[in-house]
């Protein structure tokens, strides 16, 4: 991955993607480019390589071809996967989940510092998990783990931001608060790239949209690009051989 400095949001570069594992072709030849400061939209069928594709773009692929963030004097990162691994045992409240993760060189039973803890309730609000943050994480919803994934993506606020299928667990209100932290965030020039199956909201938020089933179908303007025989064809039961 290479990186370079420009002034304002990133621009991120998808040039000549591919990936293979365990001998199967997982991406080929996936080019596009994210705009700075857009909201863009990865979509594709199940299996169609995006969250490959995400895990490329933060490093975790053994990728080929060339992924560059044309960063500016920010280069703070957010992301929420798509689910996350956690023993829901572990005696580990909201609040210690947030320390552990926005306090690097803090162990997260000593709790949170005072200036932290602020940033910590404001992100919590935004969330609208603020009353559960004493709730042990374990205990929580699918809806309500995902709520907190999003919370740590913004502490701190991210110049880039990327969503790994954020509405999955969420019910309307959440996929609500999402969509207007993901708006307002773009507003203010943070670029945003999400995986989302829900084309009707790509089309209500989406500056851009891109496409993928192993290679890139299309990529570009979402009112232009998501036409219904479009949609119809690559999510219909015969996509995978497209
Ligand atoms: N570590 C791995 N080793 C081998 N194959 C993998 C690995 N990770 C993913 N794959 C395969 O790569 C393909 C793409 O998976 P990926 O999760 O990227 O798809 P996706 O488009 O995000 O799917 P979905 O919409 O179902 O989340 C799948 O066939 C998957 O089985």
């Amino acid at each position: 991955m290479t990186v370079t400095h420009m002034t304002g949001g990133p621009s991120v570069h998808f040039e000549n993607v591919g990936l293979s594992l365990g001998g199967n072709t997982i991406l080929d030849g996936v080019n596009f480019t994210v705009a700075a400061g857009t909201i863009h939209c990865v979509i594709g069928p199940n299996g169609g390589g995006k969250t490959s594709l995400i895990r490329s773009l933060l490093g975790q692929m053994p990728h080929t071809g060339d992924i560059r963030i044309c960063w500016g004097n920010d280069w703070t990162m957010g992301y929420v996967p798509q689910a996350l691994e956690f023993d829901d045992s572990l005696p580990m409240t909201v609040a210690d989940f947030m320390a552990m993760i926005g306090q690097r060189h803090r162990p997260a039973f000593m709790g949170l510092k005072r200036d932290s803890r602020t940033l910590v309730e404001n992100v919590l609000a935004r969330v609208d998990m603020l009353d559960k943050r004493d709730r042990p994480f374990g205990s929580l919803s699918g809806g309500e783990r995902q709520r907190v994934l999003l919370a740590q993506a913004l502490m701190p606020s991210p110049k880039l931001l990327v969503l790994d299928e954020p509405a999955s667990g969420l019910d309307k209100a959440g996929a609500a608060v999402m969509h207007s932290i993901v708006q307002e965030l773009s507003d203010n020039g943070t670029t945003v790239l999400i995986i989302h199956h829900d084309l009707g909201i790509v089309r209500e938020i989406a500056h851009g949209v891109t496409c993928i089933n192993q290679h890139m179908l299309f990529s570009g303007d979402p009112q232009q690009e998501l036409t219904s025989e479009r949609i119809f064809t690559i999510f219909s039961s015969s996509a995978k051989a497209a």
